[in-house]
């Protein structure tokens, strides 16, 4: 696969305050596809486990920040559904994550009354990390802060065939015509049915796609492409990539 590097994206040039980007609307949905873990292990002569356990740091630390901005949900790739392919060591490895990740921070996400959310496919997960999420979604249901919202086995393209298959099966029994399909009607079969469509996509390290991402979701959000390493990235970068999307005038596809 060519992959072509996004080079359209400066180093920092411009440095953001909190309080400049607090004075302008800020992005509702945030989706971040968290890529670079491995390649930053390796720039370091690491194993990539490290990159992914670094990478974990940084969930933590801007999970917290985006709940300062007042971002009402964040939506991180966590593993998609093409990640099964990669060496069994490194997929058992990622497995452990959710589970360390919660036992590490879930007393701080509930202190600071986050609503940890999963969307992807849970029946394949290992069993210990499928109680693990399954306890923090439950522990923290009540909560009305940040949505944090982890896509875990997640894949857009199966998500769709998903909700494909249960209208057919509507139309099949009488209960939905084929008129009354309507985008409303698709959205509601999704996994992201709760909640409204990302404002803003982030992707690092580079890469500029999106590797079977909330394909559906995604038609009106503003991207921003930054070649940073996930395992580098800061609130500093968030902050630039709120304040560019402040910057943009979105028309949904008006002029
Ligand atoms: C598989 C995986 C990989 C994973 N990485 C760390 C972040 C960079 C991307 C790859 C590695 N992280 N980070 C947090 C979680 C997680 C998932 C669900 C949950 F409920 C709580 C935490 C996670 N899960």
């Amino acid at each position: 696969m060519f992959n072509k590097l996004w080079k359209g994206h400066k180093p920092l040039s411009t440095e953001y305050t909190k309080e400049e980007v607090l004075r302008h609307p800020i992005p509702e949905h945030v989706a971040i596809i968290m890529d670079g873990n491995g390649r930053w292990a390796k720039k370091r002569s690491l194993p990539r486990v490290a990159g992914h356990y670094e990478g974990m740091q940084v969930v933590r630390k801007i999970t917290r920040f985006a709940n300062e901005l007042g971002i009402k949900v964040l939506t991180l790739y966590a593993f998609s559904t093409e990640n099964w392919k990669r060496p069994k060591q490194e997929v058992d490895y990622l497995m452990k994550l959710p589970e360390q990740f919660l036992t590490t921070f879930l007393p701080e996400l509930i202190e600071e009354n986050v609503n940890v959310r999963v969307i992807g496919n849970r029946d394949q997960l290992p069993e210990h990390t499928r109680r693990a999420v399954e306890k923090a979604m439950e522990e923290t249901k009540h909560n009305t802060g940040l949505i944090l919202n982890f896509a875990l086995n997640y894949g857009s393209r199966r998500e769709l065939t998903y909700a494909m298959q249960e209208i057919a099966k509507q139309v099949t029994k009488g209960q939905l015509t084929p008129e009354e399909i309507t985008e409303d009607v698709i959205a509601s079969y999704l996994m992201t049915k709760d909640l409204k469509d990302p404002d803003l996509l982030i992707r690092t390290s580079g890469e500029i796609r999106l590797s079977n991402f909330m394909l559906w979701q995604l038609a009106y959000t503003e991207f921003w492409f930054t070649d940073v390493l996930w395992p580098d990235f800061t609130e500093q970068h968030l902050l630039q990539a709120v304040a560019e999307f402040q910057q943009r005038g979105r028309r949904f596809g008006g002029v």
